[in-house]
């Protein structure tokens, strides 16, 4: 057998089972098909994150490779944005323009068949979730290196909204721009946190270049492609998008640079059985009363994954205290201590119990792909 013919022989194989597989994609459609006629007769919601990710953690612990974990997900990302949009094009809101973060991390949920609307600002999609503009907000909550973004609190705070699923994206900066060199650029275009987050690499790299902060990264990329002598810090993927040269990778200074996000909706979700609860509460002035508010979390053995103030603007020198903890709303222990909770506190507002994402675990776009994809 020549090599031809041994490749030919495999890819015989591979056709067959293409085949099969398209017939099975489309057997499953049927169904999701089926399922949104039922939920559009009774006015259910056609999206349910909680349904999804149990199916994607089933399928990951099933799964014995060649393909990775991350390949399976990645590939029932897709395959449940193609089951959704038969029922209902999920409209998702988030902080434009296109190749934000933002947009990363939404694609990252909900595949790359929604309905995408980037805003302006963060109150816009905030306000496209509660106008019914769209199904899903996506918005960044914290960042590993420079901690919560306030205004996404304070909005968490003031609109009726639930979290419904949280996601860790890893932030890996480029400098782009439309030509030759690093050494070339006299002008630096970048979001302010981007910038902070390459401050020691632009000190030793590009130190007489000016610095031009920039709404987003994306918007960064923008001012990029219009100035010769410009760069931009952004993803690769708003540098690809843009048409601009990746002139250095990887230019922030500390290595595990993660984002958070919450995808926001209506709706409240279903155990799965690895969920986290968020919550947002206020205790009165008096002493020992931060730490009673949370004695039956200790009792409980409740892991609190985090816990962070931010001031009461409507109540100077008062705090607010955003915090998550491992469970579901619904668990009995979780239950109970809300219960004591809301009797030990001035204010509490339940944000949403949605499925557990590892923060170590972030998920990372692949750079090769985008790179054959773009100029470079
Ligand atoms: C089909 C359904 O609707 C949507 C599509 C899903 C799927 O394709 O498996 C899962 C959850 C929902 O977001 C369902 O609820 O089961």
């Amino acid at each position: 057998m020549t090599v031809t013919e041994e490749i030919q022989a495999l890819r015989e194989g591979i056709d067959g089972l293409d085949r099969e597989l398209l017939e099975l994609l489309n057997r499953r459609m049927d169904y999701a098909r089926r399922i949104g006629e039922i939920k559009a007769r009774h006015g259910i919601d056609p999206f349910d994150p909680a349904r999804e990710e149990a199916i994607c953690r089933c399928l990951t612990a099933r799964n014995r490779g060649p393909l990775s974990d991350e390949s399976v997900r990645a590939i029932y990302r897709e395959i449940l944005a193609a089951s959704r949009i038969l029922q209902q094009p999920l409209g998702v809101a988030f902080l434009g323009p296109e190749w934000t973060y933002s947009h990363l991390a939404a694609i990252s949920l909900f595949g790359h068949n929604a309905r995408y609307v980037p805003h302006r600002t963060l109150i816009d999609v905030f306000d496209a979730l509660n106008k019914n503009l769209a199904h899903i907000a996506l918005v960044p909550v914290e960042n590993s290196l420079e901690g919560g973004i306030a205004q996404t609190m304070d909005l968490l705070y003031e609109r009726p909204v639930v979290i419904v699923r949280e996601c860790y994206l890893e932030i890996a900066h480029c400098l782009a721009g439309r030509g030759g060199e690093v050494a070339a650029v006299k002008r630096i275009y970048g979001h302010p946190h981007a910038l902070a987050q390459c401050r020691r690499w632009v000190f030793e790299n590009l130190r007489h270049a000016e610095l031009h902060e920039s709404a987003s990264t994306a918007q960064a990329a923008q001012h990029a492609a219009k100035d010769p002598e410009g760069a931009a810090i952004c993803s690769l993927q708003a540098a690809c998008h843009h048409g601009l040269k990746i002139l250095a990778e990887r230019v922030e200074d500390h290595s595990g640079n993660t984002t958070r996000f919450f995808a926001l909706g209506h709706r409240k979700n279903a155990p799965t059985g690895h969920d986290k609860t968020s919550i947002l509460f206020a205790v009165p002035d008096k002493p020992g009363a931060l730490y009673t508010a949370l004695e039956p979390f200790a009792r409980w053995q409740l892991n609190m994954t985090r816990i962070e103030s931010r001031p009461n603007r409507l109540m100077p020198w008062q705090y607010l205290f955003f915090s998550d903890f491992e469970g579901h709303r619904d668990d009995p222990q979780i239950e109970d201590s809300l219960q004591a909770l809301s009797e030990r506190t001035s204010f509490l507002k339940i944000l949403g119990s949605y499925p557990r994402s590892d923060p170590m675990k972030p998920i990372r776009f692949d750079f090769e792909k985008v790179r054959f994809g773009g100029e470079n």
